[in-house]
């Protein structure tokens, strides 16, 4: 009896374990416990015979004084441990290399002679030719038995997974596959020449080649690990390609529950891909690349969603963002208000109100269906805006926020040279301003979060609207705020004209003075006393509203936490005397928002 191979344990796989944990626990879903699981059971069961059989057969062994003692199979138990720690540490290092990527984006619809049939033909090849050689190995006995061994245990697991999966294997990029086998694999071989150079697992000579990849570690050995990485990341990528077909198409698959069963997955990955609907994966495509690169705060926020629901959100924002385009890029104000127009009629459509034209007679009736929806978008809006208008879950959403929303975006349109403070003439302007165009957005998140995780009383829902509608005008005040010298330079002013009054500007002189980026004493000063009131005015609606956040449905609530925590920062970070400002704006540094949403996802709020 010896503690050895314990030791190789508490010294070199319990510590990553530990730490990955950590980083991970907060961000662990139910579906992460299950696929954790299912890996694991996979990886014990099918490694088990094999081990057994190579123990017993005395291609490696363990000397007596370096384990315990208490066997599974002739497996000592610190080697079963062994299969379940490492499929543990890389099953978390590809979670967390994996939380940002929305994995529907990668399936492809294949077409009839496109390069599919080819790349899934290929794999399948050169495993197949490795597998014959492999059995010829095993065969032949000898210094390549091990050798054979290893590859006739992998391959035909691997062949598998790639004949499923291939498609997710060769498109996600490669830090979420390539990386979560490479660094434990790497790290593992280190580890492994240390165990072999203590003795504490013997490799016996006349069935290993001999060969080695450095001083100390067997050819085989560096294979086996590679491949073992493997199988874990190539069932892992499996198993999110099979939800990623669950998540994405709600025509194939009406209801997906939190845990798929095993048969579910199954057939979600046996789906042809020909059957894949590909506006809805472009359409998907669009919309996260909009929020990628419009929205550092939501995009960060997005990834702690799932299922569905962070499918939805991330449409909404693209929603919301190509409406707010629209009207903020149009050449004129005449162009921007054929924009709402056109938007409010897709409503129309969407939700089968009366259509009418400008002079206001009915051109579509009340029963106006799904399909008028799709021809009015094709025929009225750009390219890059179609596929996410039609993609809106209009059936999940209550249509009189949208409604609202294009009310806001209207106010918008009253900014002129001669009045610009447009419709702001009051603190309750502003407070209708903020309700419009991000109150409204909170009722539509709350909607879909409702939606998707039901079960709230009415009064709860009340409650949690209300909450959120404040919560939005919290983060309005705060763009306002970050955003005082772009809007002057677009010629608009948010802020209401007694403010300004107050500290002796009118609205020409605040712009001019911002967009002339006037730095003398006096002005720099009466800039911060209207940031600062800005400021207070959202962390008076924050503060009113943030509890209820601890109100919304469970899974929901550690996300909807950090996204309001990530772009509160913004807020925080203007309030701080010598903030950084990047193109005119407050900016968040990237590792801060990353430290935020992780404080965020334990439930604590930042400081400051
Ligand atoms: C996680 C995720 C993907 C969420 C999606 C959130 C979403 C749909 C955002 C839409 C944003 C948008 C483009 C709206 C158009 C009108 C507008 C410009 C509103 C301002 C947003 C600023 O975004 P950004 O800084 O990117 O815009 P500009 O560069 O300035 O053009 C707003 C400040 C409004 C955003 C408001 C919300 C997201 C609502 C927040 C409240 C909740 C989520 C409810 C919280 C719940 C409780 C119970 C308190």
């Amino acid at each position: 009896m010896g503690y050895d191979y314990a030791l190789v344990h508490l010294t070199y796989t319990i510590p990553p374990a530990a730490l990955l944990s950590i980083v991970y626990a907060p961000l662990c879903t139910k579906l992460d416990l299950y696929r954790i699981l299912f890996l694991i059971t996979i990886a014990v069961l099918s490694t088990i015979p094999w081990d057994s059989y190579l123990i017993r057969t005395g291609i490696w062994s363990y000397p007596s004084n370096v384990i315990v003692g208490p066997t599974l199979f002739d497996i000592p138990l610190e080697e079963v441990f062994f299969f379940v720690i490492q499929t543990f540490n890389t099953t978390l290092l590809y979670l967390i290399l994996n939380k940002p990527i929305l994995h529907p984006i990668y399936l492809v619809k294949e077409k009839k002679g496109d390069k599919w049939l080819y790349v899934k033909l290929i794999g399948q090849v050169v495993g197949a030719l490795l597998l014959k050689q492999a059995v010829t190995f095993v065969r032949n006995g000898g210094e390549r038995t091990y050798l054979g061994l290893i590859l006739a245990w992998a391959l035909p697991f691997l062949l598998l997974l790639w004949s499923l999966a291939y498609q997710l294997l060769v498109q996600l990029p490669a830090t979420s596959t390539v990386l979560p086998i490479a660094v434990p694999t790497l790290y593992l071989w280190v580890v492994d020449t240390l165990a072999l150079k203590r003795g504490t697992w013997v490799i016996e000579t006349g069935t290993k080649t001999g060969w080695t990849l450095w001083p100390g570690l067997e050819i085989e050995e560096a294979i086996f690990f590679l491949l073992t990485n493997c199988l874990i990341v190539f069932g892992l990528v499996a198993f999110d390609n099979a939800i990623a077909v669950l998540h994405a198409f709600p025509a194939h698959f009406r209801r997906v529950s939190d845990l798929p069963s095993p048969m579910l997955l199954i057939q979600a990955l046996l789906l042809p891909s020909k059957a894949y609907d590909d506006d809805r994966i472009l359409g998907i495509q669009q919309s996260v690349d909009r929020l990628k690169k419009k929205s550092r705060s939501f995009y960060l926020a997005s990834s702690t969603f799932s299922g569905r629901l962070r499918i939805d959100l991330i449409i909404l924002y693209s929603f919301c963002r190509v409406a707010d385009d629209l009207i903020d890029n149009a050449d004129s104000t005449a162009d921007a208000q054929k924009g709402v127009q056109k938007l409010k009629t897709y409503l129309d459509h969407c939700y089968g109100a009366d259509v009418q034209d400008e002079k206001g007679n009915v051109i579509t009736s009340k029963d106006a269906n799904r399909g008028s929806a799709t021809l009015y978008a094709v025929q009225n809006f750009p390219d890059d805006a179609q596929l996410t208008l039609l993609l809106l879950p209009t059936q999940r959403l209550a249509k009189e926020p949208l409604y609202e929303l294009l009310e806001g975006f209207k106010m918008d349109l009253t900014f002129t040279a001669q009045t610009p403070c447009g419709p702001i003439k009051t603190d309750s302007d502003l407070n209708l301003y903020g309700a419009r165009v991000a109150g409204t957005v909170a009722l539509l998140c709350i909607q879909l979060v409702l939606h998707y995780h039901p079960g709230a009383s009415e009064i709860n829902a009340k409650h949690l609207m209300s909450a959120g509608h404040d919560m939005g005008i919290a983060l309005q005040y705060t763009n306002i705020a970050r955003d005082l010298t772009v809007d002057a330079s677009n010629g608009r002013c948010y802020v209401p004209p007694p403010w300004l009054k107050k500290e002796k500007l009118t609205p020409d002189s605040f712009i001019s003075g911002l967009k002339a980026l006037q730095q003398e004493d006096f002005f720099t000063k009466k800039v911060s006393t209207i940031r600062a009131r800005l400021l207070d005015r959202a962390f008076s609606f924050y503060n009113s509203s943030i509890d209820a956040v601890e109100e919304l449905p469970g899974p929901a609530r550690a996300p909807m936490r950090v996204a309001v925590e990530s772009y509160m920062q913004i807020a925080r970070e203007l309030q701080k005397p010598g903030f950084k400002v990047k193109a005119g704006r407050a900016t968040v540094p990237g590792w801060k928002r990353i430290w935020v949403a992780w404080r965020s996802l334990w439930g604590r709020r930042a400081k400051g």
